[in-house]
């Protein structure tokens, strides 16, 4: 239950604190996250503050200059309904990542490929720019909420793989673009095999899609959407970018001193009854001060809250009412 109202645009949007501040301040850790999905270990404190010379750092320091330039064009695209991922745009991305590296292609890769470990070939490379346009047309023209969209099109992209390098990087911060511009933040995926796990769970939808038009099928937006549904398991990937968006919101709510006030917190935790949060604060559940004798919960204390009873989540609207009642009869 919780889960749907937290990620629901409009809960973040009434918080109207996640924004440019935090996107910024996140794209560290989510740089250093990304790339030791590759192997590629940084530490936060020999992270670069100008471009370095160093091959390693200056992997790091093209991740996180790209990542910044991308989502503050998504964060002004909120609202809109084209997305800002383009052809160009994903082109301009991978020779972001690559500037000061040599490239055997500076567009898509010139040969086939395989991924290690994956059950799958990508398509030839002449089917690629096809392909490209196609997910992208399907990206701007489909009703999935915001989460299932982006790990969507992540699948479709990493399954294309449509250069010769840098695949998984590309796609990551085309996934986090999407959340952004559909009124979420930026995630960093902490757990690498929990994140590769959870491609290889939802990929089958994708996997078809792309051989489909690989081999010159032409799909309707629907079909492409249905399929992705169908033949893809996308629940695992789904709940791991919401445990990462909760992760993102306590970095969050940490820097950014919230203080929400009742009808909010109850919002954010799916209470339809105000009443339910004040029950919290008297038995000291949640913490919470007083100003001008109203009650503001920190928002840190919402999330903290949220991971620690996450167990009873489902049950906790029936929990907090039978604490109201115990609460009455005391
Ligand atoms: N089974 C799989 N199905 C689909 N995509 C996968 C699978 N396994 C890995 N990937 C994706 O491919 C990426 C790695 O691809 P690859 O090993 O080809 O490295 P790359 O193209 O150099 O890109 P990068 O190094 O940035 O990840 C992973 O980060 C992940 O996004």
């Amino acid at each position: 239950m919780f889960s749907n109202i937290i990620f629901d645009t409009m809960a973040y949007q009434s918080l109207n604190v996640l924004g440019e501040e935090f996107i910024r301040y996140f794209e560290k850790e989510e740089t250093i996250c990304s790339l030791a999905i590759e192997r590629i270990k940084i530490d936060l404190e020999e992270f670069p503050s100008s471009r370095p010379e160093d091959k390693r750092l200056l992997q790091a320091w093209n991740y996180y200059k790209t990542a910044d330039d991308v989502y503050m064009l998504a964060l002004n695209n909120r609202g809109k309904s084209i997305s800002i991922i383009t052809e160009a745009l994903v082109l301009w991305v991978y020779n972001k990542l690559w500037e000061g590296f040599e490239l055997s292609s500076k567009g898509y890769r010139k040969e086939d490929m395989v991924i290690f470990g994956a059950k799958f070939e990508p398509p030839r490379p002449e089917v690629i720019p096809m392909i490209m346009n196609c997910i992208i047309e399907w990206l701007n023209n489909n009703s999935l909420d915001a989460i299932s969209k982006s790990n969507c099109f992540h699948l479709l992209f990493e399954v294309l793989h449509p250069f010769e390098d840098g695949n998984g990087r590309v796609g990551r911060i085309l996934l986090n673009a999407i959340l952004i511009e559909n009124g979420l933040v930026n995630v960093a995926f902490r757990n690498r095999d929990a994140y590769l796990d959870a491609i290889k769970k939802a990929e089958d939808g994708a996997i078809i899609v792309i051989d489909k038009l690989a081999r010159g099928r032409k799909l309707t937006n629907d079909q492409i959407t249905e399929t992705l549904l169908t033949y893809g398991d996308l629940k695992s990937m789904n709940d791991l970018v919401k445990k990462e968006l909760i992760h993102s919101l306590k970095v969050q709510s940490r820097i950014n001193q919230v203080l929400l006030d009742i009808s909010k917190a109850s919002y954010l935790l799916g209470f339809k009854n105000k009443d339910y949060v004040r029950v919290l604060i008297n038995r000291g559940k949640i913490k919470a001060i007083k100003i001008d004798n109203r009650w503001k919960v920190p928002l840190s204390e919402i999330i903290e809250f949220i991971e620690r009873e996450k167990q009873a989540l489902e049950n906790i609207e029936e929990i907090v009412s039978k604490t109201i009642h115990i609460e009455e009869f005391k």
